[in-house]
């Protein structure tokens, strides 16, 4: 382990533990309680593969091996994976089996850093939960001035000492028969999470909600080719987010409101602007660090509302500003 590395698990050691969780394999869970927005992880890269490759995808992993320290090799090589082909024998020894084990790591554990798909092995123990059971983000920040990019994982919610961390793999505004499906194909487990848990009924109302969700999301896209008006639109975010607040599910919600401050900008909606961008440097600040480019964006519209690039785009109208300033 190098100096740096050392830090980082000293670090993390405070925060979480690697355990082994029954029909999980490992997962990490909290050994203090968590404040919502902390940082949990920061990890650099051990290799990233770019979207566009020129050799096999066995060949392009088997190469980034070989240029890893022992350490990072073997922290690799600890990763779990799912969906080995049938003729691989992951014990024979032969270089051409342990390419495809390294292949199938790759696709069980890397994440989108980027334009390209990174293996972070630290936050490679975080399991899948749905909807209201995940509990923690991860987000890629590029580096600057030539310095390497960093992945960051924040709480979205509180945890608990002894609670699991757990992330989520897809768009899980999707009913469960297909979130499990997706799983059980691409990732290989049948999800068990709270969600994925609930009993037929209440199973029944949470996809309604979440599909609900997603059909707003579509309807708000629509304002761009103005479909609808500036009212509608920020009104199908309040939508949203009532709904977010009924289902549990909270992330996106800094994107959500940066959206709406620039409808609101558009319409040269002075304070709804205002109001929408404080919201999302709060929700950014969470899911993203109050440390992100994108909290420091989006406070300079909270500063200048009219200096927003979309300022008076669209005709003059009063949006509204988010509901819960007018309880
Ligand atoms: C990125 S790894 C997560 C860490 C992994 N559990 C380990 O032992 O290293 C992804 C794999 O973890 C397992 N996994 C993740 N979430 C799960 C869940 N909610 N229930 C059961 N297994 C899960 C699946 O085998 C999946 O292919």
């Amino acid at each position: 382990m190098t100096p740096e590395e050392n830090v980082i698990w000293k670090r993390d050691a405070g925060i979480f533990e690697v355990r082994d969780l029954p029909g999980k394999g490992k997962g990490m869970v909290a050994i203090r309680d968590i404040k919502q927005g902390e940082l949990i992880i920061r990890e650099t890269p051990l290799f990233i593969v770019p979207p566009q490759i020129s050799v096999s995808p066995t060949t392009l992993i088997a190469q980034n091996l070989l240029r890893l320290t022992p350490y990072q090799r073997s922290a690799f090589l600890n990763l779990s994976y799912v969906n080995l082909p049938p003729h691989v024998d992951p014990d024979s020894g032969l270089e051409k089996d342990l390419n495809e084990v390294a292949l199938a790591i790759f696709q069980t554990n890397a994440v989108s850093a980027g334009e390209g798909v990174g293996i972070f092995p630290r936050m490679a123990r975080l399991n899948h939960g749905c909807s209201r059971a995940f509990n923690s983000v991860y987000s890629w920040r590029e580096g600057k001035d030539g310095q390497e990019g960093v992945l960051v994982v924040h709480a979205l919610k509180e945890i608990k000492k002894g609670e699991e961390l757990l992330t989520t793999y897809m768009n899980t505004k999707q009913p469960r028969t297909q979130r499990r499906d997706y799983l059980n194909h691409q990732y290989g487990f049948q999800c068990t999470c709270s969600v994925c848990s609930l009993p037929d009924s209440e199973s029944q109302a949470s996809d309604r909600r979440l599909s609900t969700m997603s059909n707003l999301y579509s309807r708000f896209s629509t304002w761009s080719s103005g479909s609808i008006s500036g009212v509608e639109a920020v009104e199908t975010v309040q939508d949203i987010w009532d709904l977010g607040n009924e289902e549990g599910y909270w992330s996106e919600r800094g994107q959500l409101a940066s959206d709406a401050a620039y409808v609101a900008a558009a319409h040269s909606d002075l304070t709804a602007t205002q109001e929408w961008a404080r919201l999302a440097v709060e929700w950014f600040g969470i899911e993203l660090g109050s440390d992100s480019e994108q909290v420091r964006r989006i406070e300079e519209v909270v500063n200048q509302p009219r200096s927003h690039a979309a300022w008076g785009t669209r005709k003059a109208e009063k949006v509204g500003v988010p509901r819960r300033l007018l309880k």
